[in-house]
């Protein structure tokens, strides 16, 4: 099954033979990329009929009297389903996905519950209070299993004393605007919650818990991804307070917040669990899906099609426009002067970049670092800029991301279409749908950031 919906149309848009060769190529890798994340494979692969599996021991499910399954992410209805379909003895089971995608995935024993995000909502609290339920039964004797993905912070949410859903709405909506970066963001959330810092693995102790993540953070760090539920945290009521300060938050951040913050920074409420606490020798945190694993995969590809592949890693920041034109620009070193592989040849990278959005036009960050690279690799035969999103959905648009070519630049003018003016006013999807070059996948189930690639034929 193909991911992306217009691979061949996208393909036939290259308009010489070269052109072509090299789109379809990096469309193909970025379809084997997202394939290899899958969240129903991802976990099915991990779980025999009698075990679940990390590197090198496993978790015999035998020695457990009950089985409990819990969780919340944008991929952990798939999650649930493979677990559902893999183990026979679950007790009960409650998992929080975004509303209306948990009509995607039948299951009769884990409950899928509907739930906001990007903001939390009642869904995200009800399910939280029942995954707290579920907890409060389990014994030293049983098994909890943790299906963690991205969006988890919004979709699962249990705040403290004091603090309404109003005001945690509030509280998420100013900060995910404020410009702090997803660990400040989750700081914050991590000392306002009972489920999220270590806190849902302190709710689960004594009994034993393995968490399934599928991270959307670079780096992976288990702290971070989705407020890191089951993960000790690294960070402190006083770091929360800071981030506030950073961004000047503190004046608009409802009262509640501000009271829950410094009672924790004066020691009146408890600190999350830290590394070392001994709840979590009963906890195992595994990473089943990242980013790196999406980008081996595509790499994988591009060497059986016979191209020289340089994976530039998994970790890529930075503003996309600026990182389209820096990839532009290795294209033309690859083209010109055969630096850093000479053709036929690839790179590939992930990661997550930002846009200043300053317009009001439709876009994501994967069409505007494509939209930043077409002038920079315009008059180059045979080569081809890809930048999509796992998840399928970049940004304010339909698509999951673009692709251009040499020729796309010429394309565009005789349209009437000029890069800098939809760069401006961050439009980048008016002007890849009017190309044609838009990459569509439709919601994926997956979420492991974005994928960025360069194919320069021989
Ligand atoms: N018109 C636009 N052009 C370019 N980028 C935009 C535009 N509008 C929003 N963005 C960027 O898109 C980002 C959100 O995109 P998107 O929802 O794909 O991210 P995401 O990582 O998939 O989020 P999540 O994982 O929470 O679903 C915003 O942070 C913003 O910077
Ligand atoms: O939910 C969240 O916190 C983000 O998706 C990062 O995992
Ligand atoms: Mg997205």
């Amino acid at each position: 099954m193909s991911y992306i919906k217009n691979l061949e149309d996208l393909t036939m848009n290259g308009p010489t033979q070269k052109d072509k060769n090299a789109r379809r190529s990096i469309l193909l890798s970025f379809d084997k990329a997202i394939a290899s994340v899958d969240p129903y494979k991802s976990v099915s692969s991990r779980i025999s009929d009698n075990s679940i599996f990390q590197m090198n021991k496993s978790i015999e499910l035998s020695d457990f009297e009950e089985i409990f399954v819990i969780g919340a992410g944008k991929a952990s209805g798939m999650m649930a389903k493979a677990v559902e379909d893999k183990i026979e003895r679950i007790s009960e089971g409650w998992v929080n996905v975004p509303a209306k995608t948990e009509k995607l995935v039948d299951l009769s024993k884990i409950r899928l519950n509907p739930a906001g995000h990007p903001i939390p909502d009642e869904g995200s609290i009800n399910g939280a209070r029942e995954m707290l339920r579920i907890l409060s039964k389990a014994d030293e004797k049983d098994l909890v299993i943790v299906l963690i993905s991205g969006g988890g912070s919004a979709l699962m949410e249990y705040p403290m004393e004091g603090i309404t859903l109003e005001d945690l709405r509030e509280m998420n909506r100013l900060l995910v605007l404020s410009g702090a970066d997803i660990r400040e963001i989750n700081t914050v959330r991590k000392h306002v919650s009972r489920v999220k810092g270590g806190r849902l693995a302190e709710a689960a102790y004594p009994a034993r818990v393995v968490s399934l993540i599928i991270s959307d953070v670079i780096g992976d760090p288990l702290d971070t991804i989705a407020s890191g539920p089951t993960a000790p945290d690294e960070t402190t009521f006083q770091d929360a307070w800071e981030v506030l300060r950073n961004y000047s938050l503190v004046e608009r951040m409802p009262q509640s917040i501000i009271k829950v913050i410094k009672d924790g920074v004066e020691g009146r409420i408890p600190e999350t669990p830290k590394p070392g606490d001994p709840i979590f020798e009963n906890v195992t945190n595994m990473i089943v899906a990242n980013n790196l694993k999406a980008v081996q995969a595509a790499e994988g590809v591009l060497r059986s099609l016979g191209y020289s592949t340089l994976v530039l890693g998994s970790r890529v920041q930075g503003e996309a426009r600026h990182i389209g034109k820096m990839l532009a620009g290795l294209a033309s070193s690859i083209r010109n002067e055969g630096i850093p592989l000479s053709p036929p040849a690839a790179l590939l990278m992930g990661g997550e970049t930002t846009v200043t959005v300053t317009g009001k036009g439709v876009g994501g960050r994967n069409q505007e670092l494509v939209l930043g690279a077409v002038r920079q690799v315009a008059g180059l035969d045979g080569v081809a800029i890809a930048s999509i999103g796992t998840d399928g959905i970049d940004g304010t648009s339909e698509a999951a991301g673009a692709i251009c070519d040499g020729h796309t630049l010429e394309r565009a003018l005789s349209e009437g279409l000029k890069p800098e003016e939809y760069l401006k006013n961050n439009d980048s999807y008016s002007f890849f749908s009017w190309l044609g070059d838009a990459i569509i996948t439709g919601p994926t189930l997956t979420n492991v950031m974005d994928l960025m690639g360069v194919v320069v034929e021989d």
